[in-house]
């Protein structure tokens, strides 16, 4: 008998049954709740007067359309105002965890999960959010799911499931300076394409995943769902275990001790056979950013914008042509060469401590340039105080960026963040579809350094050059 992924592992030890057509009914430990996507569950429930089964296994938060400032004055009888005071009450009508948003451990779903411990190794976790994914990377079978099944989760605490193939994707190699993990997850997109794991759990694996830190981890399983994965895995390790000890939802004492001796049985088995792999070397990568409407649609910073005429394959020419003229860029410009009007730090991708530290590291001393607008949102309220407590908040405030409170923010849009048509975005989120941060607004996803650098420069710039420009 061949071994088992770490995957299978989960998934069999979640298993209720099995259907004759092929799928599953799966047991859901935990589920994650943010007021996007619960209201529709919430009323099912409560037309067919059903309780939630096992309230203490969901955690509700408000994200997507909380403002990130003035706090104090959000409009009454507003959208958001409505959509928070609605998963309020439906929290506490279903005895559901609710963390306000003055809370300090507010934020964002895929930020708050892992900070609070609620994400644990071995679990299986769900959220009516897509980038659920992110919570993979403590190796967990974490995914999103819709309303209908929100509402069978809440009321049952299972959910019916296909099981998916495996897919590695090993990355060898050492991280050269000035690159982070995103710069690898773009590669990969842009390698693989937002189809290439359709169907396939990812399974992150290799010297360059163990190397990372669980932040770093976080970014690159939260965009397995740009690469059509539903689900992005790295197996525990004593990283992951030393990030969750003494977290306030994590397992203290005995249990502590017994959950550590089973999660040290996940990773998948040396002699397990991967339905797909992939292989990268990191150490060859160079900064990556977006230039179209599709995370695919990546290139080095060093490259041109491709030629739509080059490509042979007529619905992929026509596509990019599209994301071209939406974009309102020509074949042939440098990357480098494409000026920006706002540079939106944060989001579930990257809007941790790690992610501020490494935009800090490049602004420090430096101005924002004067055609820019900036705003960093931190991914959560530990986040930000973390950021103050070292002072990051001056660093960017000093610079000329707007330090903002916890949400997912420019990111979607949700809230009053937003680009105005036409302008253009350096952005450290995950998603550049057309209109996704505002109305014919333009979105070139990079890394927060990059991001950063490009604040600095007005145009996207190649970090590592700024970084040689006599800056520690
Ligand atoms: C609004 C929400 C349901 C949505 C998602 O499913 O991911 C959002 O978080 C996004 O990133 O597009
Ligand atoms: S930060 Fe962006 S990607 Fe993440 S949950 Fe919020 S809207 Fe979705």
């Amino acid at each position: 008998m061949t071994g088992r992924t770490l995957y299978g592992k989960i998934w069999d030890s979640h298993l209720v049954k099995n259907y004759e057509d092929g799928s599953s009914l799966l047991y859901i430990d935990r589920h994650l709740v943010q007021e996007v996507s619960s209201p529709q569950a919430f009323a099912g429930l409560a037309l067919q007067g059903r309780a939630v089964r096992r309230p203490q296994a969901n955690v509700a938060v408000a994200d997507h359309a909380v403002p990130t400032r003035n706090r104090a004055n959000i409009e009454v009888g507003g959208l958001a105002q409505l959509q928070i005071a609605r998963l309020e009450e439906n929290a506490a009508r279903f005895g559901i965890d609710y963390i306000p948003i003055e809370s300090r451990h507010h934020g964002i779903v895929h930020v708050i999960g892992p900070e609070l411990g609620f994400t644990l190794p071995g679990a299986t976790l769900v959220c009516g959010d897509s980038h659920t994914c992110t919570h993979g990377a403590f190796g967990a079978i974490s995914f999103g799911i819709g309303a209908s099944e929100c509402e069978a989760v809440l009321s049952t605490q299972c959910l019916r499931q296909t099981r998916q193939k495996v897919m590695r994707v090993w990355l060898d190699g050492a991280l050269p300076f000035g690159l982070s993990v995103k710069d690898i997850i773009l590669a990969v997109i842009a390698r693989i394409g937002t189809s290439g794991g359709v169907g396939h759990a990812i399974e992150y694996a290799g010297p360059a995943v163990q190397a990372l830190s669980m932040e770093a981890r976080m970014t690159l399983c939260n965009m397995s769902i740009e690469a059509g994965s539903r689900v992005g895995m790295v197996a525990p390790d004593e990283r992951t275990f030393a990030y969750l000890e003494g977290r306030a939802m994590a397992p203290k004492g005995k249990l502590w001790d017994q959950a550590l001796e089973y999660w040290q049985t996940l990773p998948s088995d040396a002699d397990v056979v991967f339905d797909r792999e992939v292989r990268f070397d990191v150490s060859e990568l160079t900064p990556f950013v977006s230039w179209g409407t599709s995370p695919e649609e990546s290139a080095p910073i060093g490259a041109r914008i491709p030629d739509p005429a080059a490509e042979s394959d007529g619905v992929k020419r026509l596509r990019m042509q599209r994301s071209l003229d939406y974009m309102g860029l020509t074949p042939g410009t440098r990357l480098e060469d494409i000026g920006i009007d706002r540079v939106f730090i944060g989001s579930c991708t990257n809007g941790r401590i790690e992610d501020l530290r490494a935009a800090a590291a490049v602004i420090a001393g430096r101005r924002v340039a004067s055609s820019v607008e900036a705003i960093v949102v931190p991914g959560s309220a530990q986040v930000r105080l973390q950021a103050e407590a070292e002072r990051l908040d001056r660093v960017f405030l000093d610079a000329g960026f707007e330090w903002r409170e916890a949400g997912c923010s420019m990111c979607v849009g949700m809230n009053d963040d937003r680009l105005r048509p036409g302008e253009r975005c350096a952005s450290t989120s995950n998603r550049n579809f057309e209109g996704r941060q505002g109305i014919g607004g333009r979105t070139h996803l990079m890394s927060p350094a990059m991001a950063a650098a490009a604040a600095i420069a007005g145009h996207l710039v190649d970090v590592r050059r700024m970084a040689g420009e006599g800056h520690a």
